[in-house]
């Protein structure tokens, strides 16, 4: 255990185990906070019937604890999506893709009947947009979409030498004023070129697992 964030993330990740269903398939997403999700999960793989994954390193880390990782196409019922966040405001409106995840973290969190967002302290914020806004682009378009989002008002910056899962690029785009979130999270999709982006605000979560040095509050709405 590195510090107290760690030792943080680690409880909201145990207690997310409470809200997988024995016999069905879990949603898991991508992060330093899933990824002690995923340890946790292991403890319980005989119970589940399989998982989805949002990245391919959570896919290699769900491998090595010999969890079967099954395709999302394949899946029709999926109870839970459990995932971290970057920035969690009060309506669990979340920033999330610092690990650039967030499309394919997007598509399942879509299909899931509920999100559990596992995060510390730490990501609770009043508003968002203190952690930059990750846009996930097709290349080609990058600097079209750039010109696009500084109309909207916020300041792209490329993140070089990182490619998606997807094959694309990302944009994390600094200093939004965020007045409505899923204003936002449609201006953003509506720009040619844009995959996505990392608001998760028209599909909030459900609960918030949120780790205090307190212990491990559960939020719902
Ligand atoms: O692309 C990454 C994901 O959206 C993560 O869930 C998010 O960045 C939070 O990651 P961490 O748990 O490492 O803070």
């Amino acid at each position: 255990m590195s510090s107290a964030q760690d030792k943080l993330k680690q409880e909201a990740a145990q207690a997310a185990l409470k809200f997988v269903q024995p016999g069905t398939v879990v949603g898991v997403g991508t992060g330093s906070t899933v990824n002690y999700f995923i340890d946790a999960l292991a403890t319980m793989k005989q119970d589940i019937e399989a998982a989805v994954s949002s990245s391919e390193a959570s896919t290699v880390r769900l491998k090595q604890h010999g969890i079967e990782v099954i395709e999302l196409n394949n899946v029709r019922d999926l109870p839970v999506y459990i995932d971290g966040a970057d920035e969690i405001d009060k309506h669990f409106h979340m920033t999330k893709g610092g690990g650039g995840a967030l499309t394919r973290e997007k598509i399942i969190a879509a299909v899931a009947d509920k999100f559990i967002c596992i995060a510390d302290e730490s990501k609770q914020v009043g508003r968002l947009g203190g952690f930059p806004i990750p846009v996930e682009v097709i290349p080609m378009a990058r600097s079209y979409v750039a010109r696009e989002i500084v109309k909207l008002g916020g300041d792209p910056e490329w993140r070089q030498g990182f490619v998606t899962d997807n094959g694309n690029l990302i944009l994390d785009v600094h200093n939004f004023d965020i007045l409505d979130p899923i204003e936002l999270e449609r201006q953003l999709n509506n720009i040619v070129g844009v995959v996505t982006n990392g608001l998760f605000a028209a599909r909030n979560a459900d609960v918030a697992l949120i780790a205090t040095a307190q212990g491990v509050q559960e939020l719902t709405l």
